[in-house]
């Protein structure tokens, strides 16, 4: 049977306390990605594994050790792994979530503090760092199950959660946990499909279903000279400045028009074929959309497939920061002794961390040489993941169409994603079965970005869709 009108009842009926759930897990500061931040990237698993336990969830959060960040020895966040039914008639279906977020400060331009969540009561907007990208989602399947059980509804399969803290910082540790968890009797045997919701819609108002995601090569270019920062009318046209050096050197990687320059990258990337062209062709998607989303119009082509192979089908070079340069309000008059640019080149199919890091060492150093400077260049990857297809005519995608069309009124946009998500190839292979990405939030979310917004129909309907998904997956499994 499609999923009872009792559960959607219960997610209207308490769709207040869901969104309590929301911001009490808003306000846990859990930033991967600085040291500072990581006991709150531990309460917040502690939250978690308590309002799982609560639900009735056997779990087991598991220590991953220590890892080093920035030069210092820091403790991994547990991986929290559940499991809910053992029903042999019942599909096993895994649920994947992340409970670290980007960080975010209110001098970055945010209009609410992030760790608040500020619901505007206007628009149905739901303010806070995380409410987006990964925490509503998450607190989705919690949502879900607390539906279930309070209505007395018979979950339709049996559940497996596997929730991470170090997501938006490489998943450190992931990949060894799951592969050591694969055999007789481990927590991931038996596994049949894994739906992961942690994407975006393509706009702000057709749900779509996700099949692809691009893998990413994250890189740190260091340029040091002088043994200290110095003054730069005694030293200026005197040294070689590491700043102009690194500038030259980032200037050499894209153009702007998105051109990646280092040679080779290209001739990696798998053909386009004519099956393909047409699935770009009908996805509901204009360049408004992206313009929207974006908030200014800023798109490289005014071509709607241009635009969308540009995020799903090919590389991409972002430049995102230049590590100890002067960046604060005023006008000092430093030459900064050591910096480091940090950028990162997203991966299609047949691009590997691998083999583009050859490409990109090369390339650097050949650059680097060319500058005729005495300084030093030190590059590091700092992480990897390879990129992720998917096979969207498997029964794992059509219960998620079938949800959609059941909680939307709407075909969903069969989409692939800009973004990486690299534990969903690790599920793919590890386990040999179908992974899914289903979306909850809309593509104008603003996720890693200020004003990160997660609309209130899509986290109380998203909810409806992620148990509508497996209760299409049990009438699938009836069949
Ligand atoms: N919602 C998925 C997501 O945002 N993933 C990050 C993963 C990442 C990789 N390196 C740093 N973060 C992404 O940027 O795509
Ligand atoms: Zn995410
Ligand atoms: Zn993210």
């Amino acid at each position: 049977m499609a999923a009872p009108q009792q559960f959607f009842s219960y997610v209207d009926g308490n769709a207040g306390s869901f969104i309590q759930r929301l911001a009490k897990a808003v306000a846990i500061p859990s930033v991967s990605g600085d040291g500072s931040s990581r006991k709150h990237v531990f309460a917040m698993a502690e939250f978690l594994a308590h309002e799982m336990e609560a639900l009735g969830i056997q779990v087991n959060s598991v220590d991953l050790g220590n890892h080093v960040l920035d030069g210092e020895e820091l403790p991994l966040p547990p991986v929290i792994l559940g499991s809910f039914g053992h029903d042999p008639k019942k599909k096993i279906i895994l649920v994947y979530g992340h409970y670290d977020v980007q960080p975010a400060l209110v001098s970055d331009g945010w209009d609410t503090d992030p760790f608040v969540l500020s619901p505007d009561e206007k628009t149905g907007r739901m303010y806070g760092r995380g409410a987006s990208d990964d925490k509503g989602p998450l607190l989705g399947w919690l949502n879900v199950l607390e539906a279930h059980i309070k209505s007395n509804i018979e979950l339709p399969v049996n559940l497996r959660f596997c929730f991470e803290g170090m997501e938006e910082s490489g998943s450190e540790g992931l990949d060894e946990l799951i592969n050591s968890r694969v055999g007789p009797g481990e927590f991931f045997d038996g596994v049949d499909c894994v739906c992961i919701s942690d994407n975006y819609w393509l706009n702000d108002r057709t749900p779509c279903v996700t099949y692809g995601l691009r893998g990413i090569a994250y890189y740190k270019v260091q340029v040091s000279g002088p043994q200290r920062d110095l003054h730069s009318g005694v030293f200026g046209n005197t040294v070689h400045e590491p700043m102009t050096d690194l500038i030259h050197l980032l200037g050499q990687l894209v153009s702007t028009k998105g051109e990646i320059k280092i040679p080779g990258i290209s001739s990696l990337v798998a053909p386009v074929t004519a099956d393909e062209m047409k699935r770009y062709e009908v996805l509901d998607y204009t360049v408004a959309d992206i313009e929207h989303s974006a908030g200014a119009q800023v798109a490289i082509s005014d071509n709607k497939t241009r635009v969308l192979m540009g995020r799903m089908r090919e590389p991409s070079l972002s430049i995102h920061g230049i590590e100890g340069a002067f960046s604060a309000p005023g006008a000092k008059t430093v030459i900064p002794a050591r910096v480091s640019g940090k950028f990162s080149i997203r991966l299609v199919p047949n691009m590997t961390p691998e083999n583009v890091d050859i490409l990109v060492f090369r390339y650097l150093q050949e650059e680097f040489a060319k500058l005729g400077t005495k300084s030093a260049l030190k590059i590091e990857n700092l992480h990897g993941g390879k990129p992720w297809l998917a096979d969207p005519n498997h029964w794992n995608y059509r219960a998620a169409i079938k949800a959609t069309e059941t909680v939307y009124k709407k075909t969903p946009d069969l989409t692939r994603e800009g973004g990486s998500i690299p534990v969903t190839l690790t599920f793919a292979e590890a386990l040999g079965v179908n992974v899914l990405l289903l979306p909850m939030g809309r593509g104008d979310d603003g996720a890693h970005s200020t004003n990160e917004k997660l609309d209130r129909s899509n986290y109380i309907e998203g909810t409806k869709l992620l148990g509508s998904y497996l209760h299409e997956v049990g009438i699938i499994s009836k069949s």
